[in-house]
């Protein structure tokens, strides 16, 4: 198909009709190159618009696939150089050559956009917002075209939405700037003066403060996010963002009028980060100062705040619809609200968010800005951390800065006096934590050259670990990588003694080694007889000891298909299980069978991104059910480990994990990661990728890939998704 397709486009060239070109275009979706979808809103506008430009078609169905791949809009300047970083191109040259013809199509300047894109269907709007229901020819247009044009102030084409994008962009923007404008009566929200910020600050932050070096980015952090009603905190993983938001809570409840009265309330994005940051707070809010733990009444209000939720059930989403209960006419009941794992919210949920926020309220971003964008369209936690690094802090901040926590801000960090541009008011609200708590040494500098794209340290670091001892290497690497490479490393054997423990091969042992049936047949026994409870706790102690194993060790993958892909990962891990003398099978469910759930279930409280395995009930050793992590508290609010099983008759929405992609392991961390890269270039390789999949791991990473130079041709490249965003927070030209 693919050969006939490219054939008959070669030969021919490009049809003159634009109907016949939307025929070449539903070829292209035959071959697996555009989305179906794609084509049919081109052919839609076709029909819709017969005497539009031959170009218009090309460019919705260009624009519809960017969409796909997380982009909010077509960026017209330079579009050829930027399409060959958007698009996935088809890997064999006539393909490409056949692609670029088509595409050739799209005009190389910005002025004869505005030709291409006249079309009823197009209505030109400011970019800063504002429709003007003229098409660009300046006639009259409806109001409610599918796509919009948005033009800077000299008119100049910039950027082709879809009407839906171009709205979530604008509320977005406007929620996120309309919250950085100060305080207008600090009564309002029961805030007292700068001096009893500093106290409370000074008392949660105890041995911070007073000038050290280098400067303590927590506690700043909390200062800013209490000066206006959005606070944004970054940082790499064990940077102390949690840590760093339980502090925040205990200043808000301690500055607030009536705490019993404050309702802060947590999110996150999947079930799996709302546990996640309900137990990394509840740690957190142990670890509190004592003199804050001894104030009772700050400590139970603290402890009473509920755990988090994701934001579609904050917000309330309709089952099968794109309607939410809470928007900007039923807002949320509460006064702060935290969400972490920013990263992963998409544009239409941040601005689904941002809507129902009530104004007084706070909002709290809390994400690591390096990571991979969300799934979904938008990149709004990288757009907002845009000048993060830098700081550009004014001088006012800095001056409130020095009040409230005896700071100085870095004067690289400063917007110079100097600048053409004030400091950005967004800026003021942000937060970078820059010194990881958790892991130094060789995998954190790897993390740190990736997101530098530093590739002399990158080399250094090389040249480092070939000299370093096998025992002393936390970190393996191995390009032109085979599958029995692949198998070394998830079997956890021959690299280093450490590192043998964190793999399959340990679970595999652990499988083996499953607890002696008491009996053919389940034990009729009641619950009190002893053997029958003695079985129930071995069975139970050896779930929770898989449990645990599978916890430690993962295989990521930048891909789904292919031999260094999830499937193939996937299919290579059960041909070992199998050689192990494990009675796997290779689809459907087996003893051992790791799964992730693919789709939330509250009735049986599953999240999309949960990960099990499938065991023998213990009460039955033909039935199997899939064992799951827990964790609860107890008594004195503290997090404890258990575990819950479902049967897999009930389970309906898994896939096989034993190795996932780079994707879904976001928000979760492992003692060691096997990162698998494919033999080909992709726009899908990027730093960003590296950084996410390197920062998942705790104690060893390994990295394997087909060809020579994978490592340093992914972290050349960005995600860079394209978005209006970082103009309308920041203004156009920013950055460049
Ligand atoms: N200022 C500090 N003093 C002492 N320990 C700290 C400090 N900040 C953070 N930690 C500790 O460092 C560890 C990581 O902190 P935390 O979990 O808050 O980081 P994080 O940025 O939220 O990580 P992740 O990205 O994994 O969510 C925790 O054990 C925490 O108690």
């Amino acid at each position: 198909m693919r050969s006939g397709v490219m054939e008959q486009m070669l030969d021919t060239g490009m049809p003159d009709r634009t109907d016949a070109l939307v025929q070449q275009l539903w070829q292209w979706a035959d071959a697996g190159w555009l989305r179906r979808v794609d084509v049919a809103f081109a052919q839609w506008v076709q029909q819709q618009d017969a005497q539009c430009h031959r170009a218009l078609p090309v460019a919705v169905s260009v624009l519809c696939a960017l969409e796909g791949r997380g982009h909010s809009c077509l960026e017209l300047a330079d579009v050829h150089g930027r399409l060959a970083q958007w698009l996935d191109w088809p890997r064999d040259m006539a393909a490409q050559t056949a692609l670029r013809q088509l595409l050739a199509l799209l005009p190389t300047q910005k002025q004869p956009w505005l030709t291409v894109l006249q079309s009823p269907l197009i209505a030109i709007t400011a970019a800063g917002g504002g429709v003007m229901h003229k098409d660009p020819t300046g006639q009259e247009s409806q109001s409610d075209t599918p796509m919009l044009l948005a033009v800077n102030a000299r008119g100049e084409p910039q950027r082709l939405y879809l009407r839906r994008y171009f709205q979530f962009e604008q509320a977005a923007a406007h929620g996120l700037l309309a919250r950085v404008q100060p305080i207008a009566s600090q009564v309002q929200t029961g805030f007292a003066r700068e001096e009893q910020i500093a106290e409370v600050l000074g008392q949660l932050f105890p041995s911070a403060g007073g000038g050290q070096t280098p400067p303590q980015w927590q506690k700043m952090a909390c200062a800013l996010a209490l000066r206006q009603r959005l606070g944004v905190i970054t940082g790499g993983p064990g940077t102390g963002k949690t840590y760093t938001a339980a502090r925040l809570m205990a200043a808000a409840l301690a500055l607030a009028d009536d705490p019993a009265q404050l309702r802060i309330r947590l999110a996150a994005p999947t079930g799996k980060a709302a546990a996640r940051l309900s137990e990394s707070l509840q740690q957190a809010l142990q670890d509190l100062p004592p003199a804050v733990r001894s104030n009772t009444a700050l400590f139970d209000a603290l402890n009473r705040i509920p755990a988090a939720r994701t934001l579609h059930s904050l917000l309330g989403v309709r089952p099968g619809t794109r309607q939410l209960r809470h928007d900007g006419a039923h807002p949320l009941a509460l006064d702060w609200l935290i969400v972490d794992e920013a990263s992963m919210v998409d544009l239409e949920m941040m601005a689904a968010l941002l809507q129902a926020m009530p104004p007084h309220a706070h909002l709290v971003l809390l994400g690591d800005k390096d990571q991979l964008d969300s799934v979904e369209a938008g990149a709004v936690l990288g757009d907002v951390c845009e000048g993060a690094q830098q700081g550009h802090y004014s001088a006012e901040t800095a001056a409130y800065l020095q009040r409230t926590c005896a700071e100085s801000v870095p004067e690289a960090m400063l917007q110079p006096e100097a600048d053409a541009q004030p400091a950005p008011a967004l800026s003021q609200a942000i937060a970078m934590l820059r010194e990881s708590r958790r892991f130094g040494g060789m995998i954190g500098q790897l993390a740190l050259a990736v997101q530098r794209n530093d590739g002399a340290h990158m080399q250094a670091l090389m040249t480092q670990l070939q000299s370093l001892q096998p025992d002393a290497r936390t970190v393996f690497w191995k390009e032109q990588a085979t599958e029995q490479d692949a198998r070394q490393v998830f079997w956890g054997q021959g690299h280093n003694s450490g590192m043998s423990a964190e793999g399959y091969g340990a679970l595999a042992a652990l499988l083996k080694a499953m607890p002696r049936w008491p009996s053919a047949k389940v034990p009729a026994a009641g619950p009190d007889d002893e053997s029958w409870l003695a079985w129930q706790g071995a069975h139970a102690q050896w779930a929770r000891q898989l449990l645990d194993t599978l916890a430690r060790f993962r295989i990521l993958c930048a891909t789904r298909q292919g031999t260094w892909g999830v499937d193939g990962m996937n299919a290579l891990v059960i041909q070992a299980l199998r050689a192990a003398g494990l009675p796997v099978k290779n689809q459907g469910w087996f003893v051992g069978r790791v799964v992730m759930v693919t789709r939330n279930d509250a009735s049986l409280g599953i999240f999309n991104g949960d990960v099990g395995i499938a065991l023998p009930a213990a009460n039955n050793r033909q039935q199997l059910r899939v064992y799951f992590p827990q964790t609860g508290l107890d008594a004195q609010g503290l997090p404890v480990q258990s575990i819950r099983s479902i049967a897999v008759s009930r389970m309906q929405h898994v896939e096989t994990a034993f190795a996932m992609t780079v994707h879904k392991s976001q928000g979760s961390e492992f003692a060691h990661v096997l990162l698998c890269l494919p033999g080909y270039s992709s726009p899908l390789l990027t730093r960003e990728l590296l950084y996410t999949g390197l920062t998942r791991a705790k104690k060893y990473f390994s990295y394997l890939s087909a060809q020579t130079g994978a490592w340093q041709q992914a972290m050349a490249q960005s995600t860079l998704r394209t978005s209006g965003l970082v103009a309308l927070l920041y203004g156009d030209g920013w950055g460049s």
